[in-house]
């Protein structure tokens, strides 16, 4: 078997009272899309959270790109993400006195990326999300469907070897939502980047490869779409 880039093993974390997430595995190599699927307030988001580093772990571990980085320093983190992962959640990650093509370039040029080439690199992000014509709007006076795929074309614009998605296509139509799946699709099979998604979506569930099943914090893996009722 492939070795995985993303590995979080049994993961639990409470919020004050409320355990959000018990024992909770994922192990995800180069390629895979995983779709990461449960009821509501069953830990999906949490799972995410940890995996990212962006929450920091009451027992368990997560190892990305060969990296342990549940013990890192918030900054070390900080830097991990910006090099190794895209991801796309629900609100906060855009800047939004930012133009829209500004948001989407700032991982390039973070990373050393001269302007030039972060911007050529961002604007083809947006188009092939079809949202080019948003490209010099602020990213405040943008829909939220708009918002939504520039945070989808900033995850996946330095083509990292992790994404990671919270309902990404939860504010968008059907073809919007397809223009989304298959950037995800194209990330995976072209560059080799690991994917999970959390959805609800039977329909994005079908781009993954393999999906797990989220239940009262614990992970059951490949059971979702079953359990999952239609
Ligand atoms: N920052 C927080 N503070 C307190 N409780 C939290 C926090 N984040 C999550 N929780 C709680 O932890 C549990 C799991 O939440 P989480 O958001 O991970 O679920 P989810 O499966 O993603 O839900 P949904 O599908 O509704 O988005 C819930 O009971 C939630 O209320």
């Amino acid at each position: 078997m492939t070795t995985p880039v993303l590995t979080g093993t049994h993961l639990a974390k409470s919020f004050g009272p409320t355990t959000a997430l018990l024992d909770a595995s994922v192990s995800v190599a180069p390629g895979e899309i995983v779709a990461l699927m449960g009821p509501s307030g069953s830990g999906k988001s949490t799972l995410l959270h940890l995996l990212a580093g962006l929450l920091r772990p009451d027992a368990g571990t997560v190892e990305l790109a060969g990296q342990r980085i549940d013990a890192l320093s918030e900054r070390r983190r900080s830097d991990v993400r910006l090099r190794q992962l895209g991801f796309v959640f629900q609100h906060g990650e855009l800047v939004p006195e930012l133009t829209v093509v500004e948001n989407v370039e700032l991982p390039l040029r973070l990373t050393g990326t001269k302007a030039g080439p972060a911007r050529a690199r961002a604007l083809e992000m947006l188009d092939r999300l079809g949202v080019a014509a948003e490209a010099d709007r602020r990213l405040s006076e943008v829909s939220g469907g708009q918002a939504q795929r520039a945070a989808v074309a900033r995850a996946l614009v330095h083509t990292p070897p992790v994404v990671l998605a919270d309902e990404p296509t939860g504010a968008l139509d059907t073809v919007t939502g397809e223009l989304v799946l298959e950037a995800f699709v194209d990330a995976a099979r072209d560059q080799g980047s690991a994917v999970v998604l959390v959805t609800h979506d039977l329909r994005v569930a079908s781009y993954a490869s393999r999906d797990i099943l989220v239940r009262d914090g614990r992970t059951v893996a490949g059971a979702a779409l079953e359990a999952t009722p239609r």
